[in-house]
């Protein structure tokens, strides 16, 4: 028996593009990241954030986008606002009856991105 993927066991393509679409709902109406999407063509960056997590939740995609560190550099992205987006993520999964383990999981595989999206320092 091969072990199912987290992209095959939360409901593969349908349910991915789902999740994402609810996430830049989170995202955009937080007051403290809808700044950060201003001048982004939101159709295309949910096509890649489509891609991006089916690759690394094993599915079968190729993600067609920008390294990480390359598409968010400039940008002024703090650690706080990475909490920011992590939380909208759990939040997201959560609603859509990913079951906890499995969300902390992804939280956890999505952590260490902070590395190549975050450019500047927290405020003190
Ligand atoms: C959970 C970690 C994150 C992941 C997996 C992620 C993933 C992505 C991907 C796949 C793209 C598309 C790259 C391309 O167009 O080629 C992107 C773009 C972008 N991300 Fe993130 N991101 C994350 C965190 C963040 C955070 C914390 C912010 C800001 C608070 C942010 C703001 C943006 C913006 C503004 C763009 C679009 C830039 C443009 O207009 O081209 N991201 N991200």
């Amino acid at each position: 028996m091969t072990e199912q993927s987290i992209y095959e066991a939360i409901g593969g393509e349908d349910a991915l593009v789902a999740v994402v679409d609810d996430f830049y709902v989170r995202v955009l109406a937080d007051p403290e990241l809808q700044g950060f999407f201003g001048g982004t063509n939101m159709a295309r960056l949910k096509g890649r954030q489509v891609e991006f997590f089916a690759v690394a939740l094993g599915g079968p995609h190729e993600y067609t986008g920008k390294p990480m560190q390359e598409a968010h550099q400039g940008l002024g992205i703090t650690q706080h606002h990475f909490a920011l987006v992590a939380g909208h993520l759990t939040d997201t999964l959560t609603a859509a009856g990913v079951p906890g383990p499995t969300v902390e999981t992804i939280i956890g595989a999505v952590a260490p991105l902070a590395d190549e999206i975050v450019s500047a320092p927290s405020p003190a």
